[in-house]
């Protein structure tokens, strides 16, 4: 980025026109140079819950919209997950693809830069991975997403955010809405949250019928062996799965079942193909996989569609565990505790407030984050 357009950064900054500034927040946006005509944004959005834990973005697009509006997810996200943590995000901007030891150099400078902002926990994110993580941590003693030789819990491995989908259908069970064992289940994606949601889904009996990835898609009406597929998989789309019917990926979105779970991108369920979902539970992998206005459409048609920040909160409880120094125990029990509560109370929330089911969310990660600031000094 030139300096005229850092600085044009800076002065947006200023004016606030293109991020949420409210009662809410931001709390602090750093900006920093780094090495190499590297710059970075740091936005610590709200703190109320404690301190705050969001990723690292490191591409050569972020800019300080998205950081900001990116830690008001992590707000959101985290108060809704009921974890003792406010939001905050970081975006490093490359001028190009940075080779190991470069990047090396740039993680480093950022580590020291941020040293001080004791109210910020750096997480990997898109661009980022364990080992700038540990590097960060190498340098202020403070960091999420570690190798585990250094205490980290393997998010993907241990499918934290899968299996939090799969606590999502069990809690919708407990609730008298679904019965899990025999229910037909589509899964939109086969990578990391997705694959752990079919695996998980299906060890408890569910019949997952059709799965897709960006290359293709698979169906069986009987449901799909998943460990076979999970084998299979490696380099190849789920289309080449011997064991089923090749059809297109797309199709899924309109073959029917009882649970869609979108795993794939945000958006993929918009006003234009909404009609031709036939579910009736969507339990939301990915971030913002439907529009709002389908989200509403679907609640008109009495589809539940648990949001996002329920049912894939998975995740970053994980992250909160691994921060707190805990273990894969502990971080798979405060999975099912937290997001089976959340679940119900959102449940909850919509009967007595008539609510739909995101606003029930977002309206118990507002009085959460409320009932935080009570105890806040104000003067
Ligand atoms: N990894 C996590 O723990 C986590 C936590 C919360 C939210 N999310 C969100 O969940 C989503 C998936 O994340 P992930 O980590 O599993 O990513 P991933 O890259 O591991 O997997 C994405 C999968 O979706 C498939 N895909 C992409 N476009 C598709 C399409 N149009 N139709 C069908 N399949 C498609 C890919 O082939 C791949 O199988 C993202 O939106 C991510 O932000 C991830």
């Amino acid at each position: 980025m030139t300096v005229g357009a850092f600085n044009e950064q800076v002065a947006g900054a200023e004016a606030t026109a293109f991020w949420p500034v409210d009662d809410l927040g931001p709390e602090k946006v750093v900006f920093l140079r780094l090495p190499l005509g590297c710059t970075a944004t740091v936005v610590v959005d709200n703190t109320a819950l404690g301190v705050g834990i969001g990723g690292t973005r490191m591409t050569t697009t972020v800019d300080a919209a998205e950081v900001a509006r990116l830690a008001r997810a992590m707000t959101i996200k985290n108060a809704a997950a009921a974890l003792p943590h406010g939001g905050a995000k970081s975006g490093i901007t490359i001028p190009r693809p940075l080779d190991v030891a470069e990047r090396e150099r740039v993680v480093r400078a950022f580590a020291v830069a941020i040293r001080g902002l004791t109210d910020y926990v750096p997480g990997p994110d898109m661009g980022t991975c364990e080992t700038d993580m540990a590097w960060v941590r190498d340098e202020i003693g403070r960091a999420i997403g570690l190798p585990a030789v250094l205490g980290g819990i393997p998010l993907d491995e241990l499918g934290a955010t899968g299996y939090g989908l799969a606590v999502t259908a069990e809690a919708l069970e407990e609730a008298g809405l679904l019965e899990v064992r025999g229910a037909r289940v589509i899964v939109q994606g086969f990578g990391a949250v997705g694959k752990h949601a079919a695996l998980q889904l299906a060890e408890r009996g569910a019949l997952v019928v059709g799965v897709s990835d960006v290359r293709g898609a698979i169906y069986q009406p009987d449901g799909l062996d998943l460990e076979a597929l999970a084998a299979f998989k490696g380099e190849q789309g789920v289309h080449e799965f011997p064991f089923g019917t090749e059809v297109p990926r797309d199709d899924l979105l309109t073959m029917e079942c009882d649970i869609f779970v979108p795993a794939a991108q945000a958006d993929v369920i918009t006003k234009q193909n909404v009609d031709t979902l036939h579910t009736r539970f969507v339990l939301q992998g990915a971030n913002l996989p439907i529009t709002p206005e389908a989200e509403h459409e679907l609640h008109q048609r009495g589809v539940l569609c648990i949001p996002d920040v329920i049912a894939n909160a998975g995740g970053v409880i994980c992250g909160a565990v691994e921060y707190a120094g805990g273990n894969r125990d502990q971080a798979s029990l405060a999975i099912s505790t937290k997001v089976r509560r959340n679940v119900l109370q959102v449940l909850e929330r919509m009967k007595a407030d008539g609510l739909e089911p995101r606003a029930a969310a977002l309206r118990m990660a507002h009085e959460r984050i409320a009932a935080a600031e009570g105890y806040r000094r104000r003067f």
